[in-house]
């Protein structure tokens, strides 16, 4: 055999092959293991030297990201003032080092509106310092001079003068003469401090002027901030509030229609949209000539308790929000008022047939119920009696049950009805108690026009607060605007709260309702100051206040802090209203001239419904020389107009009542469940109601009575008869001493002997009187989105 070419015999060749075969059958698996083995190690290897590799060949983009020798978290992040080209907002201005910086160091000012509320001094537990800016414009010098003094006195008060305490963390404040600063320092994106622990507060005092001015060049200003689309629509929401206080001249310009502080106003609505709505304090106004000293220190009392307010609690506290723009305020609910009895667009639940049953304890029996009421304690776990409350679903078969000894609340705080009240703006008190505050309450807080109570008897509507201890009702008048909430019963069968805690109750929540105001454009610094007094309660909400047993302490305690008291019976309760003490004037509402219209429009829940009724004409009548009696009517097209005027005649002639007040029923837009199906057609025209009267008056004459049309407010449908009693040397008196009333409650007592004529006021304004309108020639009459229309 020869060798091959590379000197090796294939013999020795064979023998080679069969021995690595051999070999790797025998150690193939361990052999496999060791490759693998060493194949991982080297992967390993290769992932850990190319990483670093990696690192040296892209160093920049590493070290812009992240250079963590250079990070000092140590260091302060600069303040930013978020602007519209932020995207996503708030994070997203500045740089990485400062967006990694904020998460461990101090809060930043954002441009978005608080999460806190309106206005917060607090971030994160930190405490932080007021500083309040003044700012001014002057033409003939006497702003400056005013703003100085101002802004002493509000430092004084605040504690925050030189010699001020040492705790405040108000920062004197400081007075800026808008010609003088840069507008883009503080009105595009607040200034900021150079401890970064300091929010600015705006103040303004702004004469107008109807020339070329300063004022026009800063408004401009203000205006293109809020347009320009590179900067957030309300970049100034970073600072906690601000108000404005207007200077005019009323020689000049006499009405704010006529330009009267008409620059305050637009600095007002500009400052709403550019702070995200934080107006703390309602717009002030005054002629230094006249009013301005006694307004400013006005503006001033209120600004120093939200000031004091922001202090302690770091917000401006609760409040309705408000814009610049009248539009997005003017959602106020409608007529929900005791005058303003409403046909709401139908949404019918079924009509239901039966009647309440009869066999119910009256409400005579209320000194038992009382008894029980305290003999249940707290002893709940007696067996279930069904609810006391009849949700004015008439014929629910409540008879029987009813006499358990359980005596339950009337709106309970888990109820239906309590949620629905609530949710329609009532604010419930103890368990039957409520209050709310009426639309014509808001209108004049914002110089729209006040109730039709202003023109007959001159009550402030921003002064009136309208509740009711009575959430209940026997009746379940077809045009009832309660959306079918209220709680229904012939009888008290619920726990009776004490007068005490309802008045108290009342007026604590009619206050924190007028405070949510404060915010609201248009609300006037003057009436607002004015509205934290009440002078009147309506006690007319909902339900039927004489159904409460304690309605005379109630009362006394109303009268004891000279708020005077009108107050709405049903007359379905005449052993109530014989027990009545003085009240400053009492409504029996009489909703039809005869039986069957009043069954067909009140539904009342009593059989004996007629009857009831009258008696209480009856009792009404021998009451005329006492109290101040007036029948109020309400007219419903196709239900009580329509040829009763000789039936009206009839009772007004029973009854005698001081005055007779006639009213449309009103149109409400909203679709609620309204058992009676009225619609739009069942609103009479003003032009019907007026046509009504004139047939009344005629239809009294006729009968020898002697009454006359007074008064008109045509703005709310309503006009006014009144007996010749009121009518002094030609001319109706239908205002009200109201001084005079509670002088005589003091000197005579709170059942004692005087008449109506005794407490008598003036003689009725002209614009009031029937012919002349009614509408209150101090204030702007708008249509429903704000826009000024003719007073009629
Ligand atoms: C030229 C001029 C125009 C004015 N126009 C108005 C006006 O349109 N409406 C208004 O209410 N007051 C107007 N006023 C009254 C001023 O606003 C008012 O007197 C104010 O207190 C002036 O402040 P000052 O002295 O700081 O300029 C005007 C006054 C001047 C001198
Ligand atoms: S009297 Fe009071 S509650 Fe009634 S409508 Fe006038 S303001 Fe409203």
């Amino acid at each position: 055999m020869f060798p091959d070419s590379r000197g090796v015999s294939p013999s020795i060749m064979a023998e080679i092959t069969h021995y690595v075969l051999e070999l790797w059958h025998e150690h193939r698996i361990p052999i496999i293991m060791s490759t693998l083995f060493v194949l991982s190690l080297l992967r390993i290897y290769l992932h850990s030297t190319q990483s670093k590799q990696g690192l040296q060949a892209f160093p920049k983009a590493y070290e812009k990201v992240a250079p963590s020798e250079k990070i000092n978290v140590d260091e302060k992040p600069k303040l930013v003032v978020v602007k519209e080209d932020d995207s996503e907002g708030s994070e997203s201005t500045g740089t990485t080092n400062e967006k990694r910086a904020t998460k461990q160091g101090p809060r930043r000012i954002k441009g978005d509106v608080s999460k806190k509320g309106r206005g917060s001094v607090e971030a994160e537990g930190e405490a932080r310092n007021i500083q309040v800016l003044v700012f001014f414009s002057s033409l003939t010098a006497n702003t400056p001079k005013i703003a100085q003094a101002f802004t002493q006195e509000l430092a004084s008060t605040l504690g925050c003068s030189a010699e001020g305490k040492p705790d405040s963390k108000f920062l004197p404040p400081q007075v800026l003469d808008l010609a003088e600063i840069d507008f883009d320092e503080y009105f595009i994106t607040p200034p900021k401090s150079e401890s970064e622990r300091t929010d600015v507060f705006y103040l303004f005092v702004i004469p107008s002027y109807n020339i070329d001015c300063i004022n026009d060049t800063f408004l401009e200003h203000l205006q293109e901030t809020h347009h320009d689309f590179r900067i957030d629509t309300s970049p100034l929401a970073p600072i906690l509030g601000y108000s404005v206080f207007g200077l005019g001249d009323r020689e000049g310009w006499p009405t704010e229609e006529e330009g009267f502080c008409f620059q305050a106003k637009e600095v007002d609505r500009w400052m709403a949209k550019l702070s995200g709505r934080k107006r703390a304090y309602p717009l002030g106004m005054g002629d230094w000539k006249r009013d301005g000293k006694e307004r400013l220190l006005e503006w001033r009392t209120g600004l120093t308790d939200v000031l004091k307010q922001l202090e302690q609690t770091g917000a401006l506290g609760e409040g309705v929000p408000g814009s610049g723009d009248p539009l997005e305020s003017d959602d106020e609910e409608e007529a929900e008022d005791d005058g303003e009895v409403v046909v709401e667009e139908v949404s019918v639940s079924k009509a239901t047939k039966g009647r309440s049953s009869g066999s119910l304890e009256d409400v005579e029996d209320i000194g038992r119920i009382m008894e029980l009421s305290r003999a249940d304690g707290p002893d709940q776990k007696k067996p279930a009696a069904p609810l006391a409350i009849d949700f004015t679903t008439e014929g629910k078969p409540v008879s029987k049950k009813v006499t358990s000894a359980t005596v339950k609340e009337m709106v309970p705080k888990s109820s239906p009805t309590y949620a629905a009240l609530t949710k329609q703006g009532y604010s419930i008190v103890g368990s039957h108690s409520g209050v709310k505050i009426c639309r014509w309450t808001k209108s004049a807080l914002r110089g729209r026009g006040s109730c039709y109570k202003f023109s007959f008897y001159g009550i402030n509507s921003h002064q009136c607060m309208e509740s009711t201890p009575s959430l209940s009702c026997s009746n379940k008048c077809v045009f009832c605007w309660r959306h079918g909430t209220n709680p229904v019963g012939t009888t008290w069968r619920w726990v009776v709260d004490p007068p005490q805690l309802i008045f108290d109750g009342v007026k604590e929540n009619h206050y924190k309702k007028i405070k949510m105001m404060r915010g609201v454009p248009g609300v006037r610094a003057e009436r607002f100051a004015e509205a934290m007094r009440v002078r009147h309660c309506a006690l007319s909400l909902v339900g039927e206040p004489i159904f409460y047993p304690h309605i005379n302490e109630f009362l006394a305690m109303l009268h004891a802090e000279r708020i005077s008291s009108f107050l709405v019976c049903n007359a379905q309760h005449p052993d109530q209203l014989a027990a009545l003490q003085h009240v400053t004037q009492l409504y029996v509402s009489i909703d039809a001239s005869n039986r069957e219209s009043l069954r067909r429009i009140d539904r009342p829940l009593h059989r004996d419904f007629w009857e009831r009724f009258q008696r209480c004409l009856d009792i009404l009548r021998e009451r005329r020389f006492r109290q101040r009696t007036v029948f109020r009517l309400t007219l419903v097209k196709g239900f009580n107009i329509e040829d009763e005027a000789e039936g009206y005649a009839d009772l007004v002639e029973k009854g005698l009542p001081c005055f007779v007040e006639v009213k449309g029923v009103t149109y409400c837009g909203t679709s609620t469940s309204s058992n009676a199906g009225l619609t739009m057609a069942n609103v009479p025209f003003y032009q019907e109601v007026c046509d009504f009267v004139v047939a009344l008056e005629r239809a009294l004459r006729k009968r020898g009575l002697e009454y006359g049309i007074a008064a008109e407010h045509a703005h709310s449908c309503c006009i006014l008869l009144a007996s010749e009693r009121f009518l002094v040397d030609g001319k109706w008196h239908t205002l009200i001493d109201y001084d005079r009333f509670f002088e005589l409650l003091e000197e005579k007592g709170l059942d004692g002997d005087f008449s109506p004529e005794d407490y008598m006021g003036a003689a009725t304004p002209e614009w009031a009187t029937w012919g002349n309108g009614g509408f209150d020639p101090r204030d702007q009459r708008v249509d429903r989105k704000g826009r000024p229309i003719e007073a009629t």
